[in-house]
C-alpha cells in the first residue's frame, strides 16, 4: 500500500506537468492523440503507464511483475511516433529523477525510448481468477483530462480475483469540496490567485484503502513526499444521507458513455429531486468515498464490456468507506475474467449505503424492460449473435 501510494503521487505529478502545458495557449493540439476507437490519448496515459510500471519492478525487484494496464506501445513504437516518444521519454525521466521526494528510487541513468517502451509494454498481463497481479488505469477521464477538467490516476492489487488494494490520485480533486470551486477558476482564468487560506489548500488529493480494513484514507498530493507525514492522511467516509430528497447523484459526462435519460427517469422514480453532477473519471468513485455525493450511476451502450483498470481501485475504496457498489442485478463487479468486467448485469449502481442501493436496484427492474435501453440491448444481442454465427462459419 505505501508503495502504491508513493508511486501514484509520482504519476500525479508528471500528469499535473502534462496538462498544465497542454492548457496553455500556445500548445500543440498535436498533443492528444486519438486511437482506433477514437477516444483521446496523451503523453500523460504512456508515461504514467511507463514510470509506474517502472517504479513497481523496481521496488518489488522484478522484471516480471504481473500489470493489467490501458495502454500498449504500438503508435509510440511506429515510424511517425518518434516525436511522440521522445515527449513521453522527457516527460517520464523528468518525474523519475524526482522520484526521491517521494521515497522512491530514480534509475541510475536517464530512461531511454526503448527501456521505456518496455516498461510499458511490460504491462500486458491479462488477469484472471489466480495469483496476483496489479491493475492500472493510468489516465482515467483523459477526455476530463485535455479539458483541464477532472481525471484520475488508478491503481490497485488483484489476488486470485478479488480486488485487495485501491489508489486514487485525483490530482483536480481538492481535500475540500469548497475548494473545488476555487479550482475551476484557477483553471478558467490560468491566474496566480493566492488560495483562500495558504498553505492549507492542496490541489488536488489521493485516496486509498485495504480490503478488510473497514476503513478508507484520504492524503493531500504532495510535490516534496519528504514533507508529507503520513498524519495527515485522514479517514474518509461516505455520506449517511439515506433520504433520496437530499441525495445527490453523479454520472459520466459524456452521453456516449451511459444513457442519461435512463438515468433521469430512475432518478426521478425513487425521488431524487438535485440535478446530477456530471464528472470525468473514477473521481466519481472518490467523491461517494468521501460523502460528497451518494449515488453513481452508469448504463454504458449495449454490447460495450466494461474493463477492470475503470472500475478496481474505486471499488475497494468505496466498499472500505463504508458503501455498496454492485452491477444493476445486484450482484458484486467480477474482477476474476481478464480484462473485461464480464458478466456484468446491465449498468453499475454505487450507493453511500444499502437503503439507496436497494431502492434504485428495485427501480431499474421496475423501469428496464419499458426504456428504450432494453429494446437496444435486444437489437444489439441478435447482432452480436449474427455476428458470432458469420465467424465461426468463417
Ligand atoms: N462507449 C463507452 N461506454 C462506456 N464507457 C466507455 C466507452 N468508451 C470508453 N469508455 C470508458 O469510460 C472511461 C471514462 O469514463 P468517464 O466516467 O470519465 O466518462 S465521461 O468522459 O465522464 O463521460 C474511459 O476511461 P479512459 O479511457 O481511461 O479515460 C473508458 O475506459
Ligand atoms: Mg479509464
Ligand atoms: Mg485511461
Ligand atoms: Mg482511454
Amino acid at each position: 500500500m505505501e508503495v502504491a501510494v508513493r508511486v501514484v503521487q509520482a504519476a500525479c505529478t508528471l500528469c499535473q506537468r502534462v496538462q498544465d502545458a497542454l492548457l496553455l495557449p500556445a500548445s500543440a493540439s498535436g498533443s492528444v492523440h486519438s486511437k482506433l476507437d477514437r477516444s483521446p490519448v496523451t503523453v500523460a496515459d504512456w508515461g504514467v503507464q511507463a514510470i509506474v510500471s517502472w517504479l513497481l519492478s523496481d521496488c518489488f525487484q522484478d522484471e516480471n511483475i504481473s500489470i493489467v494496464a490501458e495502454e500498449d506501445d504500438e503508435t509510440l513504437s511506429s515510424s511517425d511516433g518518434a516525436a511522440l516518444l521522445e515527449s513521453v521519454v522527457a516527460a517520464v525521466n523528468g518525474c523519475l529523477i524526482e522520484a526521491p521526494k517521494y521515497g522512491l528510487r530514480s534509475p541510475e541513468k536517464e530512461l531511454k525510448a526503448h527501456d521505456i517502451l518496455q516498461a510499458i509494454r511490460r504491462c500486458s498481463s491479462i488477469g484472471g481468477p489466480k495469483g496476483r497481479f496489479w491493475v492500472l488505469d493510468p489516465v482515467d477521464g483523459t477526455l476530463g483530462f485535455v479539458r483541464g477538467d477532472q481525471y484520475a490516476v488508478a491503481l490497485a492489487l488483484i489476488e486470485d480475483g478479488e480486488v485487495v488494494l485501491g489508489v486514487l490520485g485525483c490530482p483536480n480533486y481538492p481535500m475540500k469540496k469548497e475548494w473545488l470551486n476555487y479550482h475551476q477558476r484557477y483553471y478558467r482564468l490560468m491566474s496566480k490567485v493566492s488560495p483562500p487560506t495558504p498553505g492549507s489548500w492542496h490541489r488536488g488529493c489521493v485516496m486509498y484503502a485495504h480490503r478488510g480494513c473497514g476503513q478508507a484514507w484520504m492524503q493531500p498530493l504532495v510535490h516534496d513526499f519528504g514533507k508529507l507525514d503520513w498524519r495527515n492522511s485522514r479517514e474518509v467516509r461516505v455520506s449517511t444521507v439515506s433520504d433520496p430528497l437530499s441525495a445527490t447523484f453523479c454520472e459520466p459526462v459524456e452521453k456516449a458513455n451511459t444513457s442519461h435519460t435512463f438515468t433521469a427517469g430512475l432518478a426521478h422514480s425513487v425521488g431524487l429531486r438535485k440535478q446530477p453532477l456530471r464528472v470525468y473519471s473514477m473521481v466519481k468513485y472518490a467523491a461517494i468515498a468521501r460523502g460528497d455525493v451518494e449515488i453513481f450511476m452508469k448504463f454504458a451502450r449495449a454490447g460495450y464490456k466494461e474493463k477492470i483498470w475503470d472500475h478496481a481501485a474505486g471499488v475497494v475504496i468505496i466498499q472500505e468507506a463504508g458503501g455498496v457498489i454492485t452491477d444493476a442485478g445486484g450482484r458484486p463487479l467480477d474482477f476474476s475474467r481478464g480484462v473485461f468486467l464480464e458478466g456484468l448485469d446491465r449498468g453499475i449502481i454505487a450507493c453511500s449505503g444499502p437503503l439507496l442501493h436497494h431502492r434504485i436496484v428495485g427501480a431499474v427492474d421496475a423501469s428496464w424492460n419499458s426504456s428504450t435501453l432494453s429494446h437496444i440491448s435486444d437489437a444489439c444481442h441478435h447482432i452480436t449473435y449474427q455476428s458470432i454465427h458469420i465467424e465461426s462459419i468463417h
